[in-house]
């Protein structure tokens, strides 16, 4: 007999209009940024309502192994007690896993050399090929001694002395994460960082707005001083405490199952401004033809009757993709999804995956170097593969709602950023509110 695969998914077909209100766990971007922050802040911080995900894990785990204390003993919160300012010249070198967590690879490197660790960097197989080398190549600029040879994960990095700072130049248009990083640790170096991007367009634009915000939350004079030009003023970060906002990209699988069914779902707590990407989902659902409502701190997407096609620009808010790409495979109708060449660079090449998975179902899609043609939706059930990518698993169970028999491989995956999806979307099917 053979073994049955526990990690596949059978993704629940829609029988009716879904109809729920479904209140979706802590922002990852807020929560890493927060746990960052308060890793060298002056004083004790607490974070509520932070996401417990795996990558939200990886980055307590960093903190800790560069020597902040977690405490995570209260139910819905966590308070952090920094690390020690200036590193002991005895401290061993650390190890930091970073997982698949893009946060983690980018954000820790840069807050370890300045704080005088002595680290090695790590993670996954496939962390290996994300872009690391403009990173790298920032820190070695900086003056921090690496790992002769390496561009990406796995190295070691030694900054005895700390980071003196000033003014550098980078290409992040692989990723906004390289510009958050440096932003982030940049208030530790001794004269502070004037960071200017040289190069094609940064991606996710909101997510360097969100460092910025953060970083003004703990009193950092941080600030974009051009069209391509941030500047950190060197100083401490202040002890805070913050409620996490819910992750809006997350929420919007679940807006998605409104769109595809013609139901309605509403997400409370809904903030009425934000920095997050994951807000752009009101605009997409729009365009594909729902009602989007927001009243009393809470978000209502309302379904069409026929989905329509869009052909929207997504370098901004790239991490909205897959589900987007899911909820334009159940429409008829072609749909151009654009300005996401740099996604090659995330969790997996998601415009491989995408493509790869959607043509098992039926579809026919084109794969452009930076955009993918959707030009007929899903239409076969099939097994989706999800490339140790939580969003491919979110998009397999936004198809799996209209098109009988998508089994999803692998669902565990989705724990990367939310642990309890498969609950959350069998309640929301069953219609709770
Ligand atoms: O800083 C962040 O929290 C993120 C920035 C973005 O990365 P890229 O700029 O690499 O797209 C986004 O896609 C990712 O999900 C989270
Ligand atoms: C790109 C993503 O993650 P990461 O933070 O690992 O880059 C994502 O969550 O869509």
């Amino acid at each position: 007999m053979t073994q049955r695969d526990v990690s596949l998914w059978p993704a629940p077909r829609a029988t009716a209009p879904v109809r729920a209100t479904v209140a979706v766990p802590g922002s990852k971007s807020l929560t890493n940024r927060y746990i960052a922050l308060a890793a060298v802040a002056a004083e004790p911080s607490t974070i509520i309502n932070p996401l417990i995900s795996r990558d939200t894990e990886l980055m307590l785990a960093a903190i800790t192994a560069l020597g902040a204390e977690v405490d995570d003993s209260t139910d819905g919160q966590v308070t952090i007690t920094p690390l020690p300012a200036t590193a002991s010249g005895t401290d061993a070198a650390a190890t930091v896993d970073c997982g698949l967590a893009g946060t983690v690879m980018r954000f820790i490197p840069p807050l370890a050399a300045a704080t005088g660790r002595s680290v090695r960097i790590d993670g996954d197989a496939q962390a290996y090929v994300r872009p690391m080398d403009t990173m790298i190549g920032a820190l070695r600029d900086l003056g921090v001694e690496i790992t002769a040879g390496a561009t990406s994960l796995p190295f070691d990095l030694h900054s005895p002395g700390g980071v003196a700072g000033g003014r550098i130049e980078i290409d992040a248009s692989a990723s906004s994460q390289f510009v958050s990083g440096l932003l982030l640790a940049g208030c530790l170096f001794d004269d502070g960082l004037t960071l200017v991007h040289n190069g094609d367009a940064v991606p996710s634009r909101p997510h360097i707005e969100m460092t910025l915000e953060t970083m003004r939350l703990a009193g950092i004079d941080a600030s974009a001083t051009g069209e391509d030009e941030w500047t950190v003023a060197p100083g401490r970060p202040r002890g805070f405490t913050v409620t996490v906002e819910p992750d809006l990209s997350n929420a919007a699988t679940f807006l998605a199952a409104a769109i595809v069914t013609g139901g309605q779902v509403c997400v409370p707590h809904w903030p009425a401004e934000t920095t997050q990407a994951g807000d752009a989902f009101r605009g997409l659902a729009a365009e594909f033809g729902a009602q989007v409502a927001f009243a009393d701190d809470t978000l209502c997407v309302t379904g069409p009757e026929a989905v329509a096609p869009i052909d929207v620009d997504l370098s901004a808010v790239g991490e909205l993709t897959p589900v987007t790409a899911a909820v334009a495979a159940c429409a008829p109708g072609e749909s151009r999804l654009r300005g996401i060449g740099h996604l090659r660079g995330h969790e997996t090449d998601r415009l491989a995956a995408l493509s790869t998975e959607l043509t098992k179902l039926g579809a026919k899609v084109t794969e452009h170097a930076d955009a993918l043609t959707i030009h007929t939706p899903a239409r076969i059930g099939g097994r989706f593969a999800t490339y140790h990518d939580h969003r491919m698993v979110m998009a397999a169970a936004v198809l799996g709602l209209c098109v009988d028999g998508v089994e999803v491989i692998d669902v565990g995956t989705v724990a990367k950023t939310m642990p309890a999806f498969t609950q959350l979307w069998s309640g929301m099917l069953a219609g709770e509110r």
